[in-house]
């Protein structure tokens, strides 16, 4: 347990999770395969191989030990674990790697729930497509339920590798193009100001306000230390830091309310057609939203304006005179994987009431079985095992726990899982009304 490692606010406790051992069931079936499993001691020697062996299997370049320094001071929350392979002419660099942590969760209602993340999923070409990678993932949902994580969840980097262990993405990001020579503002003009600040000034400004927002947008987890200092580039290491801009919105009364930080590259062909980079755009009400948006709308000498990790339903889309003028993609995103049923249904607020009959698969069988869903007339659910005197009036919903998932933030209707033919119900519409949510959900960055 470290300072940067915050307090849960549910009964998980993430240094309890963080010193557990590995799974006991994974760490044999490696075993019988002459492969060692184990958690990776982050203050010793090891760490600094295992971190090599994360970077290579992402196809980076090797760090300089300013960087690994840098990596385990703002990593010690992470649980880093490695499968190692005694007969590997660099035996003390593992050839496998995987790390997590518990993160809350904010859930739709804004309630957050203790989530075990997963990151750093790497296994060595050389020992690929021998079933490591699954041992691993099994192994660390093994461990996040004995630990009572009701969730797992993580980003990835190829989304065909983990519905096979129950994941589903749960909130889709949009990537902005906005030609902004053909975008004029119609949205409010807010009467704060908008004004530069420092990098540093931002990164501060960045962690104080996500810490409030997040717990409005369903999807979003706490940033992990160091994190804005990537996006405002105040890393000691961190390359090109001089091209981030960054500003502020203070409304009438002079209160924070966001903050953005941005990068231009020039076009040399045409001064007037840079194209902006909003790495960033943090906002906790309508009016610093507004007064953000706008200022990137309305730069001088900008042709194009990009921003990623935004939500799929963003209010800028109303604001824009002519909305072609963006251009939005929309990706795969937050992934996640309930382990509890009970307790992750009845942590989220839904959308309406209703009593339905969840009849659950689940491939590694941390949640099979059939579950009776009751939610009240204010969204709040009870969850009990649903035998066979359940009403007869409950609706039955049969699926995947990939497809429970999928759904459990409010990011794709229950209708269109069913339309699509990956979730059977005699009454779609209503599974829908209940399971919907009024915002789509959203993470506004990796991890
Ligand atoms: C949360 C994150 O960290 S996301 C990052 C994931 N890591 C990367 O992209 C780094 C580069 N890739 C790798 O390191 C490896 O190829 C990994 C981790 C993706 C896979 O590791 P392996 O040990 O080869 O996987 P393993 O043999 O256990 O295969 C597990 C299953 O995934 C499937 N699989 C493995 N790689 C892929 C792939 N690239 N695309 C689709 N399916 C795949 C296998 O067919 C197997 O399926 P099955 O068990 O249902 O029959």
């Amino acid at each position: 347990m470290t300072d940067s490692m915050q307090a849960s606010t549910s009964a998980v406790d993430p240094a309890d999770f963080f010193a557990a051992p590995v799974d006991p069931g994974s760490r044999d079936r490696l075993a019988a395969t002459g492969l060692d499993y184990r958690v990776v001691d982050h203050d010793g020697s090891d760490f600094a191989a295992w971190l090599g062996v994360v970077g290579r299997g992402f196809l980076g370049e090797e760090r300089t030990d300013t960087q690994v320094a840098a990596i385990r001071e703002r990593s010690a929350h992470r649980r880093s674990t490695g499968v190692y392979d005694s007969t590997a002419p660099m035996a003390d660099a593992p050839v496998a790697t995987i790390a997590s942590w518990i993160a809350d969760l904010t859930v739709p209602g804004g309630a957050v729930i203790p989530s075990c993340a997963i990151s750093a999923v790497t296994v060595s070409p050389t020992h690929r497509r021998r079933g490591i990678a699954r041992a691993m993932l099994e192994g660390e949902l093994a461990a996040a339920a004995a630990a009572g994580a009701p969730m797992a969840m993580l980003t990835v980097s190829e989304s065909t590798l983990y519905g096979r262990y129950g994941f589903a993405p749960a909130a889709l990001s949009a990537e902005w193009r906005i030609d902004v020579k053909r975008a004029s503002w119609i949205g409010p003009i807010p009467d704060g100001r908008v004004d530069f600040v420092t990098r540093e000034q931002a990164r501060e400004l960045l962690g104080t306000i996500h810490d409030r927002r997040r717990l409005s947008t369903a999807g979003e987890i706490p940033m992990q230390p160091g994190g804005w200092d990537g996006y405002t580039g105040t890393r000691p290491d961190a390359e090109k830091a001089g091209s981030k801009r960054a500003v502020r919105y203070a409304d009438a009364d002079g209160e924070v309310r966001g903050v953005a930080v941005y990068t231009v590259t020039e076009n040399h062909d045409d001064f007037t057609k840079a194209s902006v980079h909003v790495g960033y755009l943090l906002a906790e009400t309508d009016d610093a939203y507004a007064a953000l948006w706008r200022f990137f709308v309305e730069l001088d000498l900008v042709a194009e304006v990009r921003a990623g990790e935004l939500s799929v339903d963003e209010p800028l889309r109303w604001m824009l005179s002519d909305q072609r003028a963006a251009t939005v993609t929309v990706m795969d995103h937050q992934y996640v994987r309930i382990l509890d049923v009970k307790a992750a249904l009845e942590a989220r607020t839904f959308g309406a009431a209703g009593e339905f009959v969840l009849d659950v698969a689940d491939p590694l069988g941390h949640t099979t079985g059939r579950w009776l869903l009751r939610v009240d007339g204010e969204g709040r659910g009870t969850v009990s095992r649903a035998d066979d005197d359940a009403p007869a009036w409950a609706v039955p919903i049969a699926l995947g726990i990939a497809e429970l998932s999928a759904a459990y933030l409010g990011g794709v209707s229950i209708a269109t899982l069913a339309a699509a033919g990956r979730v059977k119900t005699t009454d779609a519409a209503a599974a829908a009304r209940t399971f919907g949510w009024h915002t789509a959900p959203r993470l506004s960055f990796w991890y």
